[in-house]
């Protein structure tokens, strides 16, 4: 169990919209392509506080770099979206070790598991412990300009690398390294000013409300004990 998860939930049942089109966004949406069942509720949904505040965080991208917008990859996760990815990211570690998935012995299942969890959370249906995304209150997104060209942060989302960690490039005396340290400093600038938290290992991960984001906020300021508000989303 990760610390984040101790946190007690009191769920405001928000329910979940559908991002507006003031967002950019992946088209098609990387999961949904791979096949990622989504029965219910688009991948581009998020509950309706944290909506208002993405808005207010692309207003301050805004201010800082006109015509610029948020382009989000992913929201609202359910849990079998979540057990998909972590099967296809354990397959695509496996070839990337020389592993046949459907061959590897116990411990070797253990060892690319460790590798897909420092970066994909446990599929858990246990209410007490959702996975972030399933709570549509977390988002993976980046940045794309005026021209709606990308905007280089030196890494891709959803890498499992060390480029992924949000300072993975403070401190290199380097000019490219520079500009993506001041990307990731941007976003996470626009985000953090309307109140959201961002993962420790992932730059594009952010949340408002959910677990990771109360233990995040506890850890900042310490002496604070704020809860979760959203529990796994259901309808
Ligand atoms: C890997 C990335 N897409 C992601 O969302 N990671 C977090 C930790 C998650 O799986 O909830
Ligand atoms: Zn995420």
């Amino acid at each position: 169990m990760k610390p984040y998860q101790r946190i007690p939930i009191h769920d405001s049942h928000e329910p979940l919209l559908e991002l507006p089109a003031v967002f950019a966004r992946f088209d098609p949406h990387p999961y949904a392509k791979l096949g990622a069942p989504y029965p219910d509720y688009s991948p581009f949904a998020l509950r309706s506080s944290v909506v208002e505040r993405l808005q207010q965080a692309q207003t301050y991208l805004q201010q800082l770099q006109p015509g610029w917008r948020l382009q989000v990859f992913d929201a609202y996760r359910p849990v079998p979206v979540q057990q998909f990815m972590v099967e296809y990211t354990l397959a695509v570690v496996c070839t990337e070790r020389g592993w046949a998935v459907d061959q590897i012995t116990p411990q070797q299942r253990q060892e690319a598991l460790a590798q897909v969890h420092q970066f994909w959370a446990v599929p858990n249906l246990n209410p007490l412990t959702p996975p972030p995304h399933s709570t549509g209150a977390a988002v993976d997104l980046t940045l794309i300009d005026a021209q709606g060209r990308p905007v280089d942060m030196g890494g891709e989302l959803d890498e499992l690398s060390l480029r992924s960690y949000p300072d993975h490039y403070v401190g290199l005396a380097d000019a490219s390294a520079e500009m993506y340290d001041a990307h990731r400093q941007l976003l996470n600038y626009c985000m953090a000013q309307a109140g959201f938290e961002r993962h420790y290992h992932e730059w594009w991960h952010f949340s408002y409300g959910d677990q990771l984001w109360a233990w995040l906020r506890n850890r900042r300021h310490l002496g604070q004990t704020s809860t979760a508000q959203y529990g796994r989303f259901a309808a």
